[in-house]
């Protein structure tokens, strides 16, 4: 069963990278209708407004967003469904042959790495931090930083989130990293002598600690649009209970993981209803949230070749990057270090799902076994 190649298994699958279209809604990218003409930095938008779409297909996106964050396991056997749990092991185990334990294929990952140097990269939210249902309180434990500070002191590390990155930066509070916030689309990182012109929006910066760093931020002109969006988001979800608007500065989110299943095409309409003034701007899907952002060619894979650049470690047949994230957003950073620098994906997942990773780990405790496994080997190695 190849399932990376032919994702015809019985794979719970995350949705695709999603726009409008995909939950049946409005899209950038197809006919709509505006009451005004809307702010489009830098960008020539190539729709028609020759119709409206506001009618929902609802079906469609409803098992969008029912399939955004998988239920754990566990889940199945509280309901004590034990042929429902002995299928999701079987399922889970075949899945396991396609995507083998990072952890237990240990050997065979560091044997690629000899006389490598590794860059590391690291989603935040459910790959360094559980899930939890608040997002401000998703703090990642104090022995995970410890590690994650340890795997830092031996190699170039790096936090692409979703977040801002801000508040990614106050959960992990690690000055040795560097971080990209906003999937990629904020990103603060060494200081680089040669600016490519598909750069020009990388400028010379501080940060706080007073060290002369890049900051690059390719949607720059989107911010005063964001900021309108994020308004307007709050205020039309404000009677729906549970819904959480956050401000993640290029991108906003709006988290329907506290609301009743049966409100959600309601949280979907009224995303859909303010998206459609704004064609320049797209939506896709993470954990229980619909994501707000620029429609532009850029994200966290884009974010990864950014940084090996920075760091001086692109076009190295030495470098062996390693990504380890958890979501659908992590998907486009696995393909771009597994075809443009024979590096390796690791999914963060309990449960079977399609993926360009190469590897796997159930969960943060499985990913803070990886890195201190990491650290062990980089010191013995060193002897
Ligand atoms: O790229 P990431 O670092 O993984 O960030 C992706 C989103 O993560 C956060 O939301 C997710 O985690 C929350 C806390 O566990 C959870 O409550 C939520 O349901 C998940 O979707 C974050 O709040 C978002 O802003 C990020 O975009």
């Amino acid at each position: 069963m190849d399932l990376k190649s032919n994702r015809t298994s019985p794979v719970l699958t995350d949705p695709a990278p999603m726009n409008m279209s995909t939950l049946g809604m409005h899209s950038t990218r197809l006919p709509y209708s505006s009451p005004r003409a809307p702010l489009c930095p830098g960008l020539t938008i190539p729709w028609k407004k020759t119709g409206i779409l506001d009618d929902f297909r609802s079906s469609c996106w409803l098992d969008a967003m029912k399939s955004s964050s998988p239920p754990p396991k566990k889940i199945t056997k509280a309901v004590n469904n034990e042929y429902a749990s002995y299928d999701a092991d079987v399922a889970y185990n075949a899945w396991m042959v396609e995507y083998p334990s990072a952890i237990a294929s240990f050997e065979k990952i560091t044997d690629q790495a000899k006389g490598k140097s590794i860059a590391l990269f690291l989603d935040y939210d459910g790959t360094l931090s559980p899930i939890v249902d608040n997002p401000d309180c998703a703090f990642m434990s104090d022995a995970m930083r410890a590690v994650v500070k340890k795997v830092a002191k031996y190699f170039p590390t790096a936090i692409i989130s979703g977040r801002s990155r801000d508040k990614v930066y106050e959960f992990v509070k690690l000055k040795e990293l560097y971080y990209a916030g906003s999937h990629g689309m904020d990103i603060m990182g060494p200081v680089r002598q040669y600016i490519s012109d598909d750069h020009t929006n990388c400028v010379r910066s501080v940060d706080e600690q007073g060290k002369e760093v890049n900051l690059f931020q390719p949607a720059g002109e989107f911010l005063p649009m964001i900021n309108e969006v994020l308004r307007s988001l709050i205020e039309r979800t404000k009677d729906v209970i549970g819904v959480n608007v956050e401000n993640n500065k290029f991108c906003v989110s709006v988290h329907y993981r506290n609301v009743d299943e049966k409100h959600w095409k309601t949280v979907a309409q009224h995303v859909n209803d303010v998206l459609k003034d704004y064609p320049c701007l797209k939506l896709t899907h993470g954990r229980k949230v619909l994501e707000v952002r620029p429609d532009i060619s850029w994200n966290k894979g884009k974010a990864v070749t950014f940084l090996l650049e920075s760091l001086g470690l692109s076009n190295c047949d030495d470098v062996l990057p390693i990504y380890v994230g958890d979501d659908q957003t992590d998907e486009d950073a696995f393909k771009v270090v597994r075809e443009g620098h024979q590096g390796y994906g690791i999914l963060v997942s309990s449960v079977p799902k399609a993926s360009d990773a190469v590897y796997s780990v159930k969960d943060p405790s499985e990913v803070m076994e990886f890195l201190k496994s990491l650290v062990t080997w980089r010191k013995s190695s060193a002897l």
